[in-house]
């Protein structure tokens, strides 16, 4: 049997993680307002990673995206480039948290001919408001199911190229994707790999693919590489023309749903604690029984994860 030279994960004292599933509308210095409230009464709960959903400023869809897009390199951008950037920093510093900043459309506009690419971005803000981490979404959500849904990204995002890992000094390390990123086990295995003690993935499952998927993602990315995974949606409207699925929910490294949100606007708080992984990981002992001389371990490969 191959046993794993993976650094043992560690988290190395509990900490509350929030989940805010949060209401967005049309209007972007409403939203960043409203997402300011609901960070701190999320901190109050004595949270001290809060996660935001994906596209948590703006509608969802590919017809917003180069409205609501921001500037955010170079670091650090203007407020006028990136009201979120700033509105973000300050939640994370005034509130004295680490901030999953859920996601925004980025734009990067080339000098040579003024063409834009737009991204679908997450920011990672200190406890002091400094920047520290970016994920561009890795996997574009383009999908197509008759009678459901079908949505294009790629019509107007590009791909981002890394893997995003966040070390909270007191804490750990973490791991940050978007989405539709869940559903690749492969990106979730090589950050596990790499000592995560939690898998973050702010997303905005829908009506089809959401109560089929979403939990079972959750649970599968926590059984596969037995830490804690979160995944933070916005509140459904069905006003708005992108029906979010909700649900925000934790998993624990056993699979166990800690804490699961209903469809409407809602904060999710769960304790993680470093004992509950090494508990999960001594009694099911994959870590040891991992058998590379059969497959390949794919976490060892090369890996991107230099900051944009
Ligand atoms: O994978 C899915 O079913 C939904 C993904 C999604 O909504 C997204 O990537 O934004």
């Amino acid at each position: 049997m191959a046993s794993s030279t993976t650094p043992r994960p560690v988290l190395k004292q509990p900490v509350k993680l929030a989940c805010v599933q949060l209401a967005s509308g049309p209007d972007k210095t409403a939203n960043l307002l409203h997402a300011a409230d609901k960070v701190r009464e999320a901190a109050a709960t004595g949270a001290k990673i809060v996660v935001l959903p994906e596209c948590f400023n703006s509608p969802y869809g590919c017809d917003h995206f180069p409205a609501y897009a921001e500037t955010l390199l170079p670091s650090p951008p203007t407020p006028s480039q990136s009201p979120s950037f700033h509105a973000l920093s300050a939640m994370a510093r005034d509130n004295n948290i680490y901030l999953i900043g859920g996601s925004i459309p980025e734009q990067v506009t080339t000098e040579e001919d003024e063409k834009k690419t737009y991204y679908n971005t997450s920011l990672t803000f200190s406890p002091t408001g400094a920047l520290l981490a970016t994920h561009r979404k890795v996997h574009l959500f383009d999908i197509s199911i008759p009678g459901g849904i079908t949505f294009r990204e790629s019509d107007v995002l590009s791909p981002g190229n890394k893997v995003t890992l966040v070390d909270l000094p007191e804490y750990g390390r973490l791991a940050v994707a978007i989405c539709y990123d869940v559903r690749f086990p492969e990106l979730a295995t090589v950050a596990a790999r790499r000592g995560c003690f939690a898998l973050v993935y702010p997303g905005a499952f829908n009506l089809t693919t959401g109560p089929l998927h979403w939990q079972l993602l959750g649970r599968a990315r926590a059984v596969d590489n037995q830490l804690y995974v979160a995944l933070c949606s916005p509140a459904r409207d069905l006003s708005a023309g992108y029906h979010a699925w909700g649900h925000s929910l934790v998993v624990d490294p056993m699979a166990q749903v800690m804490v699961e949100a209903g469809e409407g606007e809602e904060v999710v708080v769960a304790e993680l604690d470093g004992d509950r992984i090494e508990q999960a990981r001594k009694g099911i002992p994959l870590r040891d029984q991992r058998r590379f001389d059969v497959y390949p371990d794919v976490s060892q490969g090369k890996v991107n994860d230099e900051e944009p």
